[in-house]
């Protein structure tokens, strides 16, 4: 077999040997996958303006956010059942993020528990870039409890996933209904009428068991009221993930976020929503700098990163790619994930005449549909 040279090599590989079950919940969006596919195409719309003749005999990845250094601005986006792809799970990637020190985001549905995830973090609690990902149940309480121990845990930031109310209309998993595998448990949360969905092999009504354990679970009340809720009961900071307009992302201000992340969860929920680099502008626009804002979906390049950074964007997040890695040889493959798109996107640094992520701005970027604007 050839080597792996890219995250699309790695998608191919999984998508001709995972198994159906698992392979239709990590890969599908929602309805018609529009948005699904334009996060990935989207990005091809957007060219690169390289400046020639800058000493890049050094290129610095790093960047900062909420206090803490990254080696890289390309995190890894919260995605639930880890498990399914490899038996390490969660604790690969978190191990991977972890030795190339960048954040690793977990999801609140996780196959490893937030004590495990953080062990795997290692041993000292400053070096552990961790950020926890909240589902906001309808029990308050297992809400609150789910953040202490995030916090106990160590980890430095609670994201807010705020576009899931509901889980979008997968079609794959209508038609071939999702199944959590008998020997995987959600370890983070017990819920009465998680069993009752686990042990069941046929979705009932017309419900799929995702959709039904949000149904059953998950808080499709919140408002903007939540944000203050949630940074009422923790120190962390607190960031919204799922923003897409610039309305959103002022009440982001007005309601005390500490970041915003730019996402339509990967094409998951709502379809025909915009991609998220088409997004990102308005929502940079809108933040004047006052909070930092993060962007996910579709990221599959370092160049894709890159041109997230020049229209604004503090660092990115991959969700999928990092599904296809551990799925090709668990921590190993996360390694050669992340190494191929920071190598990816150190040279598109040196290529474009950007020493430092510092340098990255709008003159590095043109949007191939407005071409003609910047003559
Ligand atoms: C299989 C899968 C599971 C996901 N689970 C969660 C989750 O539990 N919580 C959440 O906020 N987002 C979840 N997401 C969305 C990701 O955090 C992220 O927004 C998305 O994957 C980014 O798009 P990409 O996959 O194109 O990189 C999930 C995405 C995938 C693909
Ligand atoms: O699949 C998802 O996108 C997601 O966020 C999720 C996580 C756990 C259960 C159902 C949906």
């Amino acid at each position: 077999m050839s080597k792996i040279a890219s995250v699309q090599d790695l998608e191919d590989h999984a998508k001709a040997n995972l198994d159906k079950n698992a392979l239709n919940y990590y890969s599908s969006g929602s309805q018609d996958m529009i948005t699904l596919q334009d996060n990935v195409n989207a990005f091809d719309r957007y060219q690169i303006r390289p400046r020639v003749l800058r000493n890049v005999s050094n290129v610095d990845t790093k960047v900062s956010a909420f206090g803490l250094t990254f080696d890289y601005p390309i995190f890894i986006a919260a995605s639930a059942m880890q498990k399914m792809a490899h038996p390490d799970g969660e604790l690969a990637s978190v191990r991977s993020a972890n030795k190339h020190n960048v954040c690793y985001s977990l999801s609140t549905i996780s196959t490893s528990s937030i004590e495990e995830v953080s062990e795997a973090a290692g041993q000292v609690t400053d070096n552990k870039k961790i950020w926890f990902q909240l589902y906001i149940y309808n029990d308050k309480h297992k809400t609150i409890d789910l953040i202490k121990r995030a916090e106990r845990a160590g980890f430095k930031a609670i994201i807010l996933t705020a576009d899931t109310p509901y889980i979008g209309r997968r079609l794959p998993d209508i038609r071939d209904p999702f199944m959590i595998p008998s020997h995987l448990k959600l370890k983070n949360i017990q819920t009465e009428k998680i069993g009752e969905a686990e042990t069941s092999t046929q979705s009932s009504e017309n419900a799929s068991w995702l959709a039904r354990y949000f149904k059953e679970n998950i808080n499709p009340g919140l408002t903007w009221d939540d944000v203050t809720w949630i940074k009422s009961v923790t120190s962390l900071p607190v960031l919204v993930k799922g923003v897409l307009t610039a309305e959103d992302a002022k009440l982001c201000l007005q309601y005390g976020a500490d970041g915003i992340i730019v996402s339509n969860h990967g094409g998951r929920q709502l379809d025909t929503a915009p991609a998220t680099i088409d997004a990102l502008p308005e929502v940079v626009r809108a933040v004047n700098g006052k909070i930092p804002v993060f962007l996910d979906g579709g990221v599959r390049r370092g160049t894709d990163a890159f041109k997230a950074l020049a229209l604004g964007a503090t660092a990115v997040f991959m969700g999928r790619p990092n599904l296809w890695g551990l799925f090709y040889d668990g921590e190993n493959g996360v390694d050669l994930m992340l190494d191929i798109v920071f190598e990816e996107f150190k040279l598109a640094m040196a290529l474009s005449g950007c020493a430092s992520v510092k340098d990255i701005n709008e003159s590095y970027i043109q949007d191939s549909r407005h071409i003609f604007s910047k003559l």
